[in-house]
């Protein structure tokens, strides 16, 4: 049996439909990206800004996560060869830099779900209070719980069946919108203009210059749209090739619409501070505040089954990565073996072995969620840059090619987005993966040993490799000392 990325899951078994319809692949988008983090956003964001910078921010995420996906659209109909995200890097920049970028979509896909399992933990409290109390031992525990029960059954091969996914879709989005309806009705706007671009005479963290509080809802904006990457690369099993470029421009204004709702209504109806301060996952206790407790078990149902959904997909999307880059030697051979019911089981057992080690952080830190999902962003952001890195180089090698100047500029608009974007998100959390890089590092040469590439590597990767491994051990010595708190 054969394992379904996050994206793929979401869709029919291409075997018997004629390709995917334009429907299929729009829900494709929306399934890949809305898993927990729109149910934490309008509290996140009153943490980094009051609305008016929000809504500025909103645009140049927009904009920026556009040109992202337009770059995905041209790459997957210019090279419809190259499969697995990395394959970009690699052909367009080497065997390293292909790792590098598949590396790096590992590293974030099961951070994604460390994420996952926290913010559906505090969830969980609004029904059990033992998973909110100071005493985090019961939270890790349920949560190692499912961690290893997904595991498990990921391991056996199960498919999402389309049915099971279009009834989560539902379930995550019947809530929602009965959020947004309830905050459209009950919007004030003399509440929401009035701290429109500051908030005087508060102290909260996020007080400061309109580009400081921009500044801050990047990371936050960024992570809600990890995944948007799922429909793209389904383009090639799509009815119509054109018809995949489409839904998932489709998808994005459909998601970005939702995310501003979400996240901007809510400073109609509380204010900023008082969305800063409320219980996480906002939403959940937003709602309550608006409609009574039936509110809260509304949305706390919805984002348990949501975030249940999407842990599934990014349980089978890890070993999958791994398993593509050991076919072309990236890793060794052992991420790529499959086990009898057709899953690389070595890949699924580490990750959820790194997870189960990061879900201990849980206990020392409350700060976990935000940590966790600074980290998948900046991680994914890694293999976005190289993305946007080959479709320029690709639009220069083919420049004669109509409709290279645009392409072109969408990849360098791309590209200046994603830099600014790790900046802005903070290097540190750029700085901690380059750990990762060490052992990974280590995987990859046995890999290019295993088929009898004396690693003969070219200058060029020598120079990244020290590099990278240099800020790795770095990294560690910083940490060591102190230096590098997150
Ligand atoms: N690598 C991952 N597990 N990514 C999960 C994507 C999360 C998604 N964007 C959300 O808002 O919840």
């Amino acid at each position: 049996m054969k394992t379904l990325s996050a994206a793929e899951s979401a869709t029919p078994d291409p075997a018997t439909h004629q390709g995917l319809g334009m429907g299929a692949l729009i829900s494709t988008v929306v399934t890949s990206c809305v898993g927990g983090g729109i149910f934490a956003l309008a509290s996140d964001l009153a943490i980094a800004a009051s609305p008016g910078p929000a809504l500025i921010a909103w645009g140049l995420v927009g904009f920026g996560i556009l040109m992202l996906a337009l770059c995905l659209n041209n790459l997957v109909l210019k090279r419809p060869d190259l499969d697995g995200i990395f394959s970009y890097a690699e052909e367009g920049f080497g065997k390293y830099t292909g790792f590098i970028s598949g590396w790096g979509y590992w590293i974030s896909a099961w951070m994604g779900t460390v994420a996952f399992a926290t913010v559906m933990m505090n969830a969980m409290g609004y029904f059990f209070p033992i998973f909110n109390g100071a005493n985090k031992f019961p939270t890790v525990i349920f949560a190692s719980i499912v961690l290893w029960l997904v595991t498990l059954l990921v391991n056996r091969g199960i498919e999402s069946a389309s049915f099971v996914n279009a009834i989560i879709t539902i379930c995550k989005l019947i809530p929602l919108f009965t959020f947004i309806v309830v905050a459209l009705l009950l919007f004030k706007v003399n509440v929401f203009t009035a701290h429109f671009w500051y908030n005087v005479g508060d102290n909260l963290s996020g007080a400061g210059s309109i580009s400081a509080q921009i500044k801050r809802c990047f990371i936050i904006m960024m992570w809600v749209f990890v995944g948007i990457e799922g429909a793209t690369m389904l383009a090639s099993r799509a009815k119509k090739k054109s018809d995949a470029g489409k839904a998932t421009l489709i998808g994005l204004f459909c998601i970005l619409g939702l995310y501003m709702l979400a996240s901007i209504l809510p400073y109609g109806y509380l204010s900023r501070n008082a969305l800063a301060t409320i219980h996480q996952p906002g939403m959940v206790y937003i709602f309550r505040e608006m409609v009574g407790s039936w509110g809260g078990a509304l949305i706390s149902g919805g984002l348990i089954i949501s975030t249940l959904g999407s842990w599934i997909s990014w349980t089978m999307l890890p070993a999958e990565t791994t398993r593509l880059m050991a076919k072309r030697h990236l890793l060794p051979a052992i991420f790529g073996k499959a086990n009898r019911y057709g899953v690389a089981s070595f890949s699924l057992v580490l990750s959820s072995v790194l997870i189960q080690f990061f879900l201990l952080s849980l206990l020392i830190t409350d700060r976990a969620y935000q940590i966790a999902y600074s980290m998948c962003t900046v991680a994914v952001t890694i293999c976005y840059i190289l993305v946007a890195a080959y479709q320029i180089k690709y639009s220069i090698q083919h420049f004669r090619e109509k409709g290279s100047g645009f392409q072109l500029t969408v990849g360098l608009l791309a590209l200046t987005f994603e830099c600014t974007a790790v900046y802005f998100s903070g290097i540190k959390y750029l700085i901690l993966c380059t750990i990762a890089y060490i052992p990974g590092t280590i995987l990859y040469l046995m890999a290019r040993r295993e088929v009898g590439d004396q690693v003969d590597l070219s200058r060029k990767e020598w120079v990244s490799m020290s590099a990278i491994l240099t800020c790795g051990l770095l990294a560690i010595v910083f940490v060591l000392m102190g230096r590098l708190v997150i």
